[in-house]
């Protein structure tokens, strides 16, 4: 048996803005033949790489790569949970919270190259309503512009930035019960985020001081959004000091229960999952393995 990196590539080929680069050509580009065995495998659908990704763990893989945005990464890491294989990412999303968060390359030739030579490191997995996520999942207007933005028809930062603003003038919050470490709390839902990594995609920090190995999901609770208040969460995700700005609230937790007075929509890693009004929300520490950097 070779003792060659055995890499395989799961291609959604519907992610991200720039559908025509030649990421098959990338690839063969820049790894190293002599210390690289490789394959190629496209998506044919919505959750698909959850099974191509289990396949290729199966298959032996040391490495199996989600080259998309954070729904793939969000499928390839949900195939690989108590498998052997580790997650690579080449990032080619519109948001790309994930590979920001591990500081992946966003250059696909550079990301490619540093997988080649991986360091590997363990992450937290979260789960809500038993679904994982590996970046953020919430509840309330983030989950509702997700829901929005799918049905959009066009992709990127400027639509997403476009729907986030008509929305805003018809959303309202639900009041909501939040229990956790023993304690209930009572209050409105404009936006609750569960964050195992800092940020959203796209460098909108909703909690910059998440630690993605420390076996916690950092909260971060937004009852209301009146205008005002809106102009500082948007300065406080663009500049990753929303904590400090004091237009939100932030806990740690490994284990919280939400229940609404009414069907609240709920995101994974961004992509909008459906309506309900029982949440459970809890972290797996260091149950996912990816590969990252470069091997000093
Ligand atoms: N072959 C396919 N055909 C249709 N949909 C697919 C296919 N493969 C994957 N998908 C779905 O496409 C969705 C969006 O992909 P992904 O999140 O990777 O890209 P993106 O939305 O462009 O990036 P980002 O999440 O960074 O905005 C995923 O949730 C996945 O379920």
């Amino acid at each position: 048996m070779s003792d060659k990196l055995r890499i395989c590539f799961l291609i959604n080929p519907n992610s991200g803005t720039n559908r025509r680069q030649d990421v098959p050509a990338l690839i063969a580009q820049h790894l190293p033949a002599d210390t690289v065995d490789y394959e190629v495998r496209l998506t044919q659908y919505a959750g698909h790489a959850v099974e191509l990704a289990r396949q290729a763990a199966e298959d032996g893989f040391r490495i199996v790569v989600a080259v998309g945005g954070d729904g793939t990464v969000n499928e390839v890491g949900r195939g690989l949970l108590g498998t052997r294989a580790a997650l690579g990412i080449l990032p080619r999303g519109s948001g790309n919270g994930l590979a920001r968060h591990l500081h992946v390359p966003l250059d696909l030739a550079a990301a490619i190259r540093q997988l080649a030579r991986p360091t590997f490191q363990r992450i937290d997995v979260g789960y809500i309503n038993e679904r994982p996520f590996f970046c953020t999942a919430g509840l309330g207007f983030d989950a509702h512009v997700s829901k929005c933005f799918a049905l959009a028809g066009t992709r990127g930062l400027g639509t997403y930035v476009q729907v986030a603003l008509r929305e805003y003038r018809r959303y309202r919050p639900t009041p909501i019960t939040v229990t956790m470490q023993g304690q209930t709390t009572n209050t409105d839902c404009y936006v609750l985020a569960f964050a195992n990594a800092a940020q959203y995609g796209n460098n909108a920090y909703i909690a910059p001081l998440a630690d993605i190995s420390d076996g916690l999901l950092d909260l971060c609770l937004i009852d209301a959004l009146p205008l005002l208040r809106a102009v500082r969460v948007s300065l406080g995700l663009a500049l990753g000091n929303l904590p400090a700005s004091g237009a939100a609230v932030y806990h740690t937790c490994s284990d919280v229960q939400v229940q609404a007075a009414r069907d609240l929509g709920f995101h994974v890693d961004g992509d909008y999952v459906g309506d309900a009004q029982a949440f459970d929300v809890k972290l797996e520490p260091l149950a996912l393995e990816v590969a990252v950097g470069v091997k000093k």
